[in-house]
Protein backbone atom coordinates (compact mmCIF):
# COMPACT_ATOMS: atom_id res chain seq x y z
CA UNK A 1 0.00 0.00 0.00
CA UNK A 2 1.66 3.24 -1.30
CA UNK A 3 0.79 6.37 -2.53
CA UNK A 4 3.59 7.04 -5.69
CA UNK A 5 3.21 10.32 -7.33
CA UNK A 6 6.15 11.89 -10.04
CA UNK A 7 4.82 15.39 -10.38
CA UNK A 8 6.42 17.88 -13.21
CA UNK A 9 4.70 21.42 -14.10
CA UNK A 10 5.18 24.61 -14.34
CA UNK A 11 3.48 27.07 -13.25
CA UNK A 12 4.36 30.78 -14.05
CA UNK A 13 7.60 31.01 -12.77
CA UNK A 14 7.02 28.27 -10.12
CA UNK A 15 8.71 24.80 -11.63
CA UNK A 16 7.36 21.64 -9.26
CA UNK A 17 9.67 18.65 -9.79
CA UNK A 18 9.05 16.06 -6.78
CA UNK A 19 8.93 12.18 -6.52
CA UNK A 20 7.02 11.28 -3.76
CA UNK A 21 6.73 7.57 -2.51
CA UNK A 22 4.06 8.00 0.68
CA UNK A 23 2.94 5.38 2.71
CA UNK A 24 -0.68 4.03 2.41
CA UNK A 25 -1.40 4.63 6.24
CA UNK A 26 -0.78 7.14 8.76
CA UNK A 27 -0.10 10.90 8.20
CA UNK A 28 1.98 12.46 5.59
CA UNK A 29 3.21 15.85 6.24
CA UNK A 30 4.15 18.14 3.31
CA UNK A 31 6.39 20.60 5.22
CA UNK A 32 8.03 23.68 3.67
CA UNK A 33 7.74 27.33 3.59
CA UNK A 34 5.37 29.18 1.58
CA UNK A 35 5.31 28.89 -1.86
CA UNK A 36 7.30 25.63 -1.54
CA UNK A 37 4.63 24.05 -3.43
CA UNK A 38 2.74 21.87 -0.78
CA UNK A 39 -1.06 23.33 -2.34
CA UNK A 40 -0.20 22.17 -5.74
CA UNK A 41 0.92 18.71 -5.02
CA UNK A 42 -2.80 18.14 -3.09
CA UNK A 43 -3.93 20.10 -6.01
CA UNK A 44 -2.66 17.25 -8.60
CA UNK A 45 -3.57 14.40 -6.31
CA UNK A 46 -7.09 15.70 -6.09
CA UNK A 47 -6.78 15.95 -9.79
CA UNK A 48 -7.62 19.52 -10.11
CA UNK A 49 -4.16 19.81 -12.49
CA UNK A 50 -3.99 18.36 -15.91
CA UNK A 51 -0.76 18.42 -16.68
CA UNK A 52 1.82 15.58 -19.36
CA UNK A 53 4.09 15.38 -16.40
CA UNK A 54 1.51 14.15 -13.54
CA UNK A 55 2.15 9.81 -13.17
CA UNK A 56 -0.06 9.10 -9.76
CA UNK A 57 -0.91 6.18 -8.60
CA UNK A 58 -2.54 4.91 -5.32
CA UNK A 59 -2.10 1.31 -3.53
CA UNK A 60 -1.31 0.31 -7.36
CA UNK A 61 -4.33 2.02 -9.23
CA UNK A 62 -3.08 4.23 -11.97
CA UNK A 63 -5.05 7.65 -11.42
CA UNK A 64 -3.10 9.65 -13.94
CA UNK A 65 -1.13 9.32 -16.46
CA UNK A 66 -0.07 9.94 -19.89
CA UNK A 67 -2.79 7.74 -21.20
CA UNK A 68 -4.76 7.74 -18.01
CA UNK A 69 -6.92 10.32 -16.34
CA UNK A 70 -9.62 10.00 -13.02
CA UNK A 71 -11.52 12.94 -12.80
CA UNK A 72 -11.64 14.73 -9.35
CA UNK A 73 -15.13 13.72 -8.40
CA UNK A 74 -14.44 10.03 -9.63
CA UNK A 75 -11.14 10.27 -7.04
CA UNK A 76 -12.03 8.34 -3.93
CA UNK A 77 -10.60 10.89 -1.56
CA UNK A 78 -11.33 13.67 0.97
CA UNK A 79 -10.39 17.65 0.87
CA UNK A 80 -10.33 19.36 4.02
CA UNK A 81 -9.51 23.24 3.41
CA UNK A 82 -7.80 26.12 5.86
CA UNK A 83 -11.53 27.25 5.66
CA UNK A 84 -14.30 24.98 5.99
CA UNK A 85 -16.30 25.37 3.10
CA UNK A 86 -19.67 24.20 4.84
CA UNK A 87 -23.49 24.48 3.05
CA UNK A 88 -24.49 27.80 5.78
CA UNK A 89 -28.16 27.24 4.64
CA UNK A 90 -27.86 23.75 5.85
CA UNK A 91 -27.39 22.63 9.77
CA UNK A 92 -24.70 20.53 10.75
CA UNK A 93 -26.37 16.94 10.78
CA UNK A 94 -27.72 17.78 6.99
CA UNK A 95 -24.01 19.30 5.94
CA UNK A 96 -22.80 15.32 7.26
CA UNK A 97 -25.72 13.44 5.56
CA UNK A 98 -24.85 15.63 2.13
CA UNK A 99 -21.73 13.80 1.34
CA UNK A 100 -22.98 10.90 3.51
CA UNK A 101 -25.84 9.97 1.37
CA UNK A 102 -23.71 10.48 -2.03
CA UNK A 103 -22.45 7.19 -1.84
CA UNK A 104 -25.00 4.04 -2.31
CA UNK A 105 -24.67 1.82 1.24
CA UNK A 106 -22.86 -0.85 0.13
CA UNK A 107 -20.09 1.51 -0.61
CA UNK A 108 -19.49 3.17 2.81
CA UNK A 109 -16.92 2.26 4.88
CA UNK A 110 -17.48 4.60 7.51
CA UNK A 111 -20.46 5.04 9.84
CA UNK A 112 -22.67 8.58 10.80
CA UNK A 113 -22.59 7.72 14.26
CA UNK A 114 -19.04 6.70 14.67
CA UNK A 115 -17.87 9.76 12.87
CA UNK A 116 -20.16 12.05 14.91
CA UNK A 117 -19.00 10.58 18.32
CA UNK A 118 -14.79 10.44 16.93
CA UNK A 119 -15.00 14.37 15.91
CA UNK A 120 -17.57 15.31 18.99
CA UNK A 121 -20.28 16.87 16.77
CA UNK A 122 -23.03 15.12 18.97
CA UNK A 123 -24.72 18.43 20.58
CA UNK A 124 -23.90 20.68 17.43
CA UNK A 125 -26.36 18.86 14.79
CA UNK A 126 -29.19 21.19 15.52
CA UNK A 127 -26.48 24.50 14.75
CA UNK A 128 -26.31 26.25 11.48
CA UNK A 129 -22.16 27.02 10.44
CA UNK A 130 -22.64 30.33 11.56
CA UNK A 131 -23.24 29.42 14.95
CA UNK A 132 -19.72 27.39 15.15
CA UNK A 133 -16.91 28.56 16.28
CA UNK A 134 -13.92 28.15 13.35
CA UNK A 135 -12.64 24.87 15.65
CA UNK A 136 -16.02 23.48 15.59
CA UNK A 137 -16.45 24.07 11.95
CA UNK A 138 -13.61 22.33 10.96
CA UNK A 139 -14.53 19.55 12.95
CA UNK A 140 -17.64 18.90 10.80
CA UNK A 141 -15.50 20.06 7.51
CA UNK A 142 -13.53 16.62 8.28
CA UNK A 143 -16.62 14.52 9.23
CA UNK A 144 -18.26 15.57 6.03
CA UNK A 145 -14.73 14.49 4.09
CA UNK A 146 -14.83 10.99 5.88
CA UNK A 147 -18.56 10.71 5.21
CA UNK A 148 -17.87 10.24 1.60
CA UNK A 149 -15.56 6.84 2.69
CA UNK A 150 -12.31 8.32 1.06
CA UNK A 151 -9.34 6.21 0.66
CA UNK A 152 -6.97 9.06 0.52
CA UNK A 153 -7.98 12.20 2.81
CA UNK A 154 -6.05 15.75 1.88
CA UNK A 155 -5.66 18.61 4.60
CA UNK A 156 -4.61 21.70 3.60
CA UNK A 157 -3.45 23.54 6.66
CA UNK A 158 -6.71 22.28 8.13
CA UNK A 159 -5.63 24.80 11.44
CA UNK A 160 -4.34 27.47 9.45
CA UNK A 161 -7.30 30.07 10.05
CA UNK A 162 -7.68 29.40 13.66
CA UNK A 163 -6.96 31.21 17.04
CA UNK A 164 -4.35 29.24 19.43
CA UNK A 165 -7.30 28.50 21.62
CA UNK A 166 -9.25 26.68 18.37
CA UNK A 167 -6.13 25.08 17.62
CA UNK A 168 -5.26 23.43 20.84
CA UNK A 169 -9.41 22.37 20.80
CA UNK A 170 -8.82 20.71 17.25
CA UNK A 171 -5.64 18.87 17.68
CA UNK A 172 -6.82 15.94 20.09
CA UNK A 173 -9.44 15.41 17.57
CA UNK A 174 -7.15 15.18 14.52
CA UNK A 175 -5.14 12.65 16.64
CA UNK A 176 -8.01 10.68 16.95
CA UNK A 177 -8.42 10.12 13.53
CA UNK A 178 -4.74 9.40 13.21
CA UNK A 179 -5.58 6.79 15.95
CA UNK A 180 -8.88 5.45 14.55
CA UNK A 181 -8.86 5.07 10.80
CA UNK A 182 -6.79 3.45 8.33
CA UNK A 183 -7.41 6.04 5.91
CA UNK A 184 -4.13 7.46 4.43
CA UNK A 185 -4.21 11.92 5.20
CA UNK A 186 -1.48 13.85 3.67
CA UNK A 187 -0.86 16.95 6.07
CA UNK A 188 -0.42 20.44 4.52
CA UNK A 189 1.62 22.44 7.56
CA UNK A 190 4.32 25.03 7.88
CA UNK A 191 4.30 24.62 11.39
CA UNK A 192 6.51 21.99 13.20
CA UNK A 193 4.96 21.22 16.50
CA UNK A 194 1.82 20.25 14.50
CA UNK A 195 3.32 17.74 12.63
CA UNK A 196 5.63 16.63 15.54
CA UNK A 197 2.08 15.56 16.72
CA UNK A 198 0.46 13.98 13.93
CA UNK A 199 3.13 12.65 11.10
CA UNK A 200 4.28 9.73 11.06
CA UNK A 201 5.82 10.56 7.49
CA UNK A 202 7.64 13.59 6.61
CA UNK A 203 8.70 15.59 3.15
CA UNK A 204 10.37 18.92 3.28
CA UNK A 205 10.00 20.73 0.26
CA UNK A 206 12.02 23.64 -0.88
CA UNK A 207 10.71 25.80 -4.09
CA UNK A 208 9.25 23.14 -5.64
CA UNK A 209 11.69 20.10 -4.84
CA UNK A 210 12.11 17.58 -2.26
CA UNK A 211 14.57 18.19 -0.35
CA UNK A 212 14.34 14.91 2.07
CA UNK A 213 11.32 12.42 2.52
CA UNK A 214 10.82 9.99 5.54
CA UNK A 215 10.01 8.56 8.90
CA UNK A 216 9.38 11.23 10.66
CA UNK A 217 11.78 10.95 13.85
CA UNK A 218 14.58 10.62 11.54
CA UNK A 219 14.14 13.61 9.42
CA UNK A 220 13.71 15.67 12.74
CA UNK A 221 17.15 14.88 13.94
CA UNK A 222 19.33 14.39 10.75
CA UNK A 223 21.71 16.57 11.63
CA UNK A 224 22.51 17.86 8.12
CA UNK A 225 19.00 18.73 7.08
CA UNK A 226 17.24 22.26 8.17
CA UNK A 227 14.82 21.02 11.11
CA UNK A 228 17.86 19.76 12.90
CA UNK A 229 19.92 23.02 12.38
CA UNK A 230 17.14 25.20 13.30
CA UNK A 231 17.15 27.25 17.09
CA UNK A 232 14.27 25.43 17.87
CA UNK A 233 14.87 21.57 16.47
CA UNK A 234 13.58 19.02 18.52
CA UNK A 235 12.76 15.38 19.15
CA UNK A 236 9.77 13.23 19.36
CA UNK A 237 9.74 10.33 21.63
CA UNK A 238 6.84 7.47 21.23
CA UNK A 239 5.94 6.24 24.58
CA UNK A 240 3.19 4.91 26.53
CA UNK A 241 1.49 6.41 29.44
CA UNK A 242 2.46 4.36 32.85
CA UNK A 243 1.26 6.23 35.59
CA UNK A 244 -0.16 9.45 36.84
CA UNK A 245 1.42 10.96 40.26
CA UNK A 246 0.16 12.15 43.00
CA UNK A 247 1.95 15.20 42.52
CA UNK A 248 0.58 16.27 39.19
CA UNK A 249 3.31 14.33 36.94
CA UNK A 250 2.42 11.89 34.57
CA UNK A 251 5.13 9.18 34.08
CA UNK A 252 5.45 7.61 30.96
CA UNK A 253 7.26 4.50 29.82
CA UNK A 254 9.59 3.74 26.58
CA UNK A 255 10.32 1.06 24.55
CA UNK A 256 12.82 -0.21 26.37
CA UNK A 257 11.11 0.02 30.02
CA UNK A 258 13.02 3.34 30.78
CA UNK A 259 10.47 6.35 32.67
CA UNK A 260 10.06 9.68 31.57
CA UNK A 261 8.44 12.08 33.97
CA UNK A 262 6.65 14.96 32.49
CA UNK A 263 4.04 17.33 33.85
CA UNK A 264 0.61 15.76 34.18
CA UNK A 265 -1.33 14.65 30.80
CA UNK A 266 -4.64 14.52 30.62
CA UNK A 267 -4.37 11.00 28.91
CA UNK A 268 -5.55 7.69 30.65
CA UNK A 269 -2.92 5.17 31.43
CA UNK A 270 -2.02 2.61 28.89
CA UNK A 271 -2.41 5.38 26.18
CA UNK A 272 0.17 6.20 23.60
CA UNK A 273 1.58 9.41 23.65
CA UNK A 274 4.21 11.69 22.07
CA UNK A 275 6.27 14.12 23.64
CA UNK A 276 8.68 16.31 21.80
CA UNK A 277 11.89 17.45 23.05
CA UNK A 278 13.51 20.69 22.26
CA UNK A 279 17.63 19.82 21.43
CA UNK A 280 19.04 22.42 23.89
CA UNK A 281 16.83 21.19 26.90
CA UNK A 282 18.83 18.04 26.74
CA UNK A 283 22.00 18.07 29.06
CA UNK A 284 24.60 15.20 28.92
CA UNK A 285 26.52 13.60 32.14
CA UNK A 286 29.44 10.63 31.87
CA UNK A 287 27.65 9.27 35.34
CA UNK A 288 23.88 9.46 36.83
CA UNK A 289 23.98 12.21 39.05
CA UNK A 290 22.75 12.00 42.38
CA UNK A 291 22.30 15.78 43.64
CA UNK A 292 20.32 17.30 40.38
CA UNK A 293 16.99 18.85 40.45
CA UNK A 294 16.44 17.40 36.78
CA UNK A 295 13.95 14.45 37.23
CA UNK A 296 14.65 12.65 34.21
CA UNK A 297 18.29 10.87 33.55
CA UNK A 298 18.46 8.40 30.58
CA UNK A 299 20.59 5.54 29.12
CA UNK A 300 21.08 6.73 25.68
CA UNK A 301 24.30 5.91 23.45
CA UNK A 302 25.93 8.81 21.26
CA UNK A 303 25.70 8.53 17.84
CA UNK A 304 27.10 11.08 15.92
CA UNK A 305 28.78 14.65 16.68
CA UNK A 306 27.95 17.39 13.84
CA UNK A 307 28.93 21.27 13.57
CA UNK A 308 25.71 23.42 14.07
CA UNK A 309 24.96 26.84 12.77
CA UNK A 310 25.99 28.73 15.86
CA UNK A 311 30.03 27.86 15.78
CA UNK A 312 29.83 27.65 19.83
CA UNK A 313 27.52 24.85 19.69
CA UNK A 314 27.67 21.26 18.73
CA UNK A 315 24.84 18.60 17.82
CA UNK A 316 24.55 15.42 19.13
CA UNK A 317 22.81 12.82 17.93
CA UNK A 318 21.83 10.45 20.39
CA UNK A 319 19.59 6.91 20.35
CA UNK A 320 17.13 6.68 23.59
CA UNK A 321 15.24 3.59 23.60
CA UNK A 322 15.85 3.00 19.71
CA UNK A 323 14.69 6.39 18.88
CA UNK A 324 16.70 9.42 17.99
CA UNK A 325 17.14 11.88 20.39
CA UNK A 326 19.04 15.73 19.35
CA UNK A 327 20.92 17.23 22.05
CA UNK A 328 22.68 20.87 21.69
CA UNK A 329 25.72 21.51 23.54
CA UNK A 330 28.68 24.12 23.54
CA UNK A 331 31.63 22.79 21.69
CA UNK A 332 33.37 23.63 25.09
CA UNK A 333 30.81 21.10 26.65
CA UNK A 334 31.97 18.38 23.91
CA UNK A 335 35.23 19.29 24.45
CA UNK A 336 35.55 19.05 28.74
CA UNK A 337 33.72 15.35 28.82
CA UNK A 338 35.88 14.50 25.56
CA UNK A 339 32.82 12.93 23.98
CA UNK A 340 33.04 10.25 20.99
CA UNK A 341 30.73 8.28 19.04
CA UNK A 342 29.96 5.27 20.67
CA UNK A 343 29.86 6.20 24.10
CA UNK A 344 27.45 4.90 26.58
CA UNK A 345 26.37 8.42 28.14
CA UNK A 346 23.10 10.04 30.67
CA UNK A 347 20.67 12.19 28.99
CA UNK A 348 19.13 14.90 31.49
CA UNK A 349 15.59 16.24 30.62
CA UNK A 350 13.91 18.35 33.17
CA UNK A 351 10.51 17.26 33.15
CA UNK A 352 9.16 20.98 32.51
CA UNK A 353 10.23 21.44 29.30
CA UNK A 354 9.05 18.79 28.05
CA UNK A 355 5.15 18.76 26.00
N1 LIG B 1 -2.39 29.42 -10.93
C1 LIG B 1 -1.12 29.79 -10.72
N2 LIG B 1 -0.43 30.47 -11.67
C2 LIG B 1 0.86 30.83 -11.47
N3 LIG B 1 1.55 30.55 -10.35
C3 LIG B 1 0.91 29.89 -9.37
C4 LIG B 1 -0.45 29.48 -9.49
N4 LIG B 1 -0.82 28.83 -8.36
C5 LIG B 1 0.28 28.84 -7.55
N5 LIG B 1 1.30 29.47 -8.15
C6 LIG B 1 2.65 29.63 -7.59
O1 LIG B 1 3.18 28.34 -7.33
C7 LIG B 1 4.01 28.38 -6.18
C8 LIG B 1 3.60 27.29 -5.20
O2 LIG B 1 2.34 27.61 -4.65
P1 LIG B 1 1.66 26.68 -3.55
O3 LIG B 1 0.34 27.32 -3.23
O4 LIG B 1 1.66 25.28 -4.01
O5 LIG B 1 2.67 26.83 -2.31
P2 LIG B 1 2.44 26.43 -0.78
O6 LIG B 1 3.70 25.77 -0.36
O7 LIG B 1 1.18 25.67 -0.64
O8 LIG B 1 2.31 27.86 -0.11
P3 LIG B 1 1.45 28.33 1.19
O9 LIG B 1 2.09 27.69 2.37
O10 LIG B 1 1.63 29.82 1.18
O11 LIG B 1 0.03 27.91 0.98
C9 LIG B 1 3.91 29.78 -5.62
O12 LIG B 1 5.05 30.49 -6.02
C10 LIG B 1 2.66 30.34 -6.26
O13 LIG B 1 2.78 31.73 -6.42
Amino acid sequence: MSIEARLQLQQGNFELDVTLDLPGSGVSALFGRSGSGKTTILRCLAGLERHAGIDLRVNGEIWQSQQHFVPVHQRPLGYVFQEASLFPHLMVAKNLEFGYRRLPPAQRKVALDETISLMGLETLLARYPQQLSGGQRQRVAMARALLTSPRLLLMDEPMAALDQRSKAEILPYLERLHQHLAIPIIYVSHAIHEVCRLADYLVLLEQGKVQAQGPLQQLLTQPDLPLAQDADAASMLLATVLQHTADEMSELQLPDGQRLLISRLQLAEGQNVRTRILARDVAISLVQPQFSSVNNCLRVELEQIEADPHPGHQLLLLRLAGQPLLARLSRRSVSRLQLQPGQQLFAQIKAVALD
